[in-house]
């Protein structure tokens, strides 16, 4: 069973206070969206896997560790994802981004897929799917589901609000897939929303509602 972890930082919380508020604008959601993903990123890149390597201080020879070169690929999920990887990306600029369009129909709530594209080498990257929404979860099965498709192997979903049902639904259809969330909320309302969750991300980044 994959992990759900739950990144509830201080400074995470205090800024995801704000994100929820209905009263924060455009610019300043952007800018709050952006600074947590780089937070998140923090935690989510733990793992990374580091080798030694000898180095001259001012002062002797000395081992000492750097990155062993694990090749990262970020995907948002059009359009809200956007919001979410020059976050991730100012920790792990050497990251490739692809992307996954997709849209919940807002009668059936089922995803529609409209658009991918990844990094040729799919095969030897690591990839973070980022969304900030994981509501019935089935955008991001399907999104986890496209790039197994196409050969990823390794795959961590990061959002930023996640709902029991959506964790749920995740963890059924791809238990190797480890969650990442800044705040588990309560439960979805009838149209599918996240209670009491930031409402429509999408139109919130891009100021379309
Ligand atoms: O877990 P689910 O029930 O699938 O819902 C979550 C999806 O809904 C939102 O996208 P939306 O369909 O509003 O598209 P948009 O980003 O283009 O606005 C959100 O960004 C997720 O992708
Ligand atoms: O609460 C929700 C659920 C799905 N998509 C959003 O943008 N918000
Ligand atoms: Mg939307």
């Amino acid at each position: 069973m994959s992990t759900l972890h739950v990144i509830d930082h201080p400074l995470i919380q205090h800024k995801l206070t704000y994100i929820r508020d209905k009263h924060t604008g455009t610019k300043e959601f952007r800018e709050l969206v952006d600074e947590v993903s780089t937070l998140m990123a923090f935690e989510i890149t733990r793992d990374m896997p580091l080798e030694e390597i000898e180095i001259e201080t001012p002062v002797c020879k000395a081992k000492s560790k750097i990155l062993s070169g694990k090749k990262i690929g970020i995907v948002p999920i059009l359009r809200a994802g956007l919001g979410m990887v020059d976050g991730v990306r100012k920790l792990i600029p050497a990251a490739k981004v692809g992307h996954v369009g997709l849209y919940r129909d807002p009668k059936t709530l089922t995803p529609v897929e409209y658009y991918i594209k990844l990094p040729s080498d799919v095969e030897e990257r690591d990839f973070i799917i980022v969304d900030p929404m994981l509501a019935t979860g089935g955008s991001a099965v399907d999104a986890i589901q496209s790039l197994k498709q196409r050969g990823a192997k390794n795959i961590k979903f990061m959002c930023l609000i996640a709902s029991p049902e959506g964790v749920k639904a995740v963890q059924r259809a791809h238990p190797d897939v480890d969650i990442y969330t800044a705040a588990l909320d309560e439960k979805l309302n009838e149209q599918g929303y996240i209670v009491p969750g930031l409402g429509d991300a999408g139109d919130r980044l891009f100021g379309t509602k």
